[in-house]
């Protein structure tokens, strides 16, 4: 008898305005919109989030090139092709996120196990009034942060979850969104500037957040190159945050973290034999908090980045107040 090898099918995503995101078959997306949804809820794992008025409206698509098995546990809905699983579900509005959060993190590993795809690849939260306060008086996010942590804990994860965005939108409650792989082995990487997240000192939180600062996920075939993950990326380095109060040099300098995260010397220490420079990030998404501030980001943004790079701008809250901007983006 002879078997053939099936190739691992690549996963492939692109962004577009809203109004223009086709119907193509798809493992999921995420959608940005500028204004309330009147569509009420989200369809299958098609996640839809309101971001402040004076951005870009976008969605991003995620297609994996072969038909996907779809289903729903615990409220999380998946579509799943053989080497790739996309999740999305949603904690509703309440006086506080710890617990839901916990059991939502839970509730997904549970599904990844049952499913059989273990390896976390690219995670979103996006958090409605991340920087208010819960009804205990605690920061939204890090209230957060406690349910993550303490789930993780539990499932001796604390320090291995991947590339990862937190943001805030309009609107109540957090929406997530995830992706998992069956076999293929992500790699996920720290910046040689930044102190690891879950390392933070207690004054960010009760709880540390729980995330690498990129994900590596290899090539499908010898020869081929692989994709950086980037998570959503800030001004900070150790742990603090720079340039508080100016938004160009936090711009310039999330982009230099970028740069360093990504670049062959650091994923090199990954034992990753290949690396990335600004010129080829594919993808960003930028979040900034001022309307007012947008055109200057754009300008920094434009400036550094390649032509060929799809840049979206998105009015949203970043996780600490003083953080006016954050980039997450793929490079390949
Ligand atoms: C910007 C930062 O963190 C943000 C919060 C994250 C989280 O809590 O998982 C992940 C990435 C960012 O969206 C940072 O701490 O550098």
């Amino acid at each position: 008898m002879t078997s053939s090898v099936q190739p691992i099918p690549v996963l492939s995503s692109r962004i577009l305005p809203s109004s223009a995101a086709g119907d193509a078959p798809r493992l999921g997306s995420l959608t940005y919109l500028t204004a309330p949804d009147p569509r009420s809820g989200d369809a299958p794992t098609e996640l839809t989030v309101e971001v402040g008025p004076h951005g870009e409206s976008a969605t991003e698509t995620w297609t994996a090139g072969e038909p996907v098995l779809r289903g729903e546990y615990a409220g999380i809905r998946y579509a799943a092709c053989r080497e790739f699983v996309f999740c999305t579900g949603r904690i509703e509005e309440g006086g506080a996120y710890a617990d839901a959060t916990h059991r939502f993190y839970e509730d997904v590993f549970t599904l990844l196990a049952r499913l059989g795809y273990p390896r976390l690849v690219r995670v979103w939260n996006y958090i409605g009034d991340i920087n208010g306060v819960t009804s205990q008086g605690q920061e939204i996010y890090r209230d957060f942060c406690v349910g993550r942590s303490h789930a993780l804990e539990q499932l001796g994860m604390l320090h291995g979850m991947p590339a990862t965005t937190v943001i805030g939108v309009r609107g109540g409650g957090i929406g997530f969104a995830m992706i998992a792989a069956r076999t293929v082995e992500p790699v996920n990487v720290e910046n040689p500037r930044q102190i690891p997240a879950y390392r933070y000192p207690p004054r960010y939180g009760p709880r540390s957040p729980n995330f690498s600062r990129a994900t590596y996920v290899p090539p499908p075939g010898a020869g081929g190159r692989g994709t950086a993950y980037v998570s959503g990326t800030a001004s900070i380095i150790g742990h603090e945050t720079v340039h508080v109060g100016d938004v160009r040099a936090q711009a310039r300098t999330t982009l230099e973290n970028i740069e360093l995260l990504i670049g062959a010397p650091n994923l090199a220490r990954y034992g990753i034999g290949e690396g990335f420079g600004l010129e080829d990030l594919r993808r960003v998404k930028v979040y900034v908090r001022h309307a007012e501030d947008i055109p200057a980001v754009q300008a920094v943004c434009s400036r550094l980045l390649p032509p060929s790079c799809a840049a979206v701008y998105l009015q949203a809250d970043v996780c600490r107040r003083d953080l006016l901007v954050e980039i997450e983006g793929l490079a390949a």
